[in-house]
């Protein structure tokens, strides 16, 4: 008896920014078994023509409203502006959305409502984290407490609202300033586009208003540096991550592999890790 191949997956990406330009490549090249790049969001296609046209078959363009037409998952990796706009269309139709915009889901919690109503599903990648495999397992159990301290180069805080509302001048910062000490919650709103991970961690473990988060703006760090301290009945742990920068300093370079890796291992015959 010969076993007939499973179909592909049909991918859509939305936003061909540091990390959707990585996963489109990637996807591209064949590098993710199972599944194939059928279509492309972005602010201004154009601009990316040429990177488009560098891959050896040509997504569909599209706009955030039409992606699911064309594809069974769509990865969400714009603004975070955009989450519901781009997640929405896929849940309430049963399909799937990875999301790297975490901060946002606190935003728009009924999604994670109409996915369940409708047998879609929200998935989000450790990304730019380390240990969520640890503190998913743990929170089975007991966890007591969940700390973060994040600590970046000044220039990935340009344009934090927190920054902003607080008139905080990042150019006379030249020694560490600690900006801020609060719930994952309260970050997420003031860094939207920093503390991703901070809500992602919140969310494997004990909540974005139990878990708490200290963010660093240090002249002396050249990467995105993460450091999580979990206490919890069935095991301590504490983890650092330091993200070498991609082309957007704000984004570490693992997180679009954390996606990629992440896509493997839904189609894996062998699945490692929790
Ligand atoms: N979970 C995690 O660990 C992490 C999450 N993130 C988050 O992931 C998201 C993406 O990050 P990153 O790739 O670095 O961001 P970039 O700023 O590099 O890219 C954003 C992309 O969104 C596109 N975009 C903007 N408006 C629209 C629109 N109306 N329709 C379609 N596309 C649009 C832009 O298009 P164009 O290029 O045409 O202007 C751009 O390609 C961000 O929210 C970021 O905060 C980042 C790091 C870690
Ligand atoms: O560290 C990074 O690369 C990005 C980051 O903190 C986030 O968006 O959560």
């Amino acid at each position: 008896m010969t076993t007939q191949p499973r179909p592909r997956r049909r991918v859509a990406i939305a936003g061909l920014g540091a990390i959707g330009k990585a996963i489109a490549r990637e996807l591209d090249r064949g590098g993710v078994d199972g599944m194939a790049l059928e279509a492309v969001a972005s602010a201004d296609p154009a601009k990316h023509r040429g990177f488009l046209q560098s891959l050896q078959t040509l997504p569909r363009v599209r706009t955030l409203d039409r992606l699911w037409e064309e594809a069974d998952l769509v990865i969400e990796a714009a603004p975070s502006r955009l989450l519901r706009e781009i997640v929405e269309p896929f849940v309430s139709r049963g399909k799937s959305a990875i999301v790297m915009s975490a901060a946002a889901l606190l935003d728009n919690p009924d999604l994670i409502d109409i996915a369940k109503a409708n047998g879609g599903q929200i998935i989000v990648p450790t990304g730019a984290l380390i240990g969520l495999d640890a503190v998913t397992a743990a929170a089975v159990g007991t966890i007591h407490s969940v700390r973060m301290i994040t600590r970046k180069p000044v220039d990935g805080f340009r344009g934090a609202p927190f920054v902003i509302d607080n008139g905080i001048d990042l150019d006379r910062v030249d020694a560490p300033l600690k900006l801020f000490e609060g719930t994952a919650r309260q970050a997420g709103k003031g860094f939207p586009a920093n503390l991703n991970v901070a809500v992602a961690l919140s969310l494997a473990g004990i909540g974005p208003d139990r878990t708490m988060v200290e963010i660093w703006a240090d002249p002396s760090v050249t990467r995105n540096t993460h450091r999580i301290e979990v206490d919890a009945d069935s095991a301590r742990f504490s983890m650092t991550i330091e993200n070498v920068p991609s082309e957007n300093p704000k984004t570490g370079m693992i997180t679009a592999l954390s996606a990629i890796a992440l896509l493997r291992k839904m189609e894996a015959p062998l699945q490692i890790g929790t």
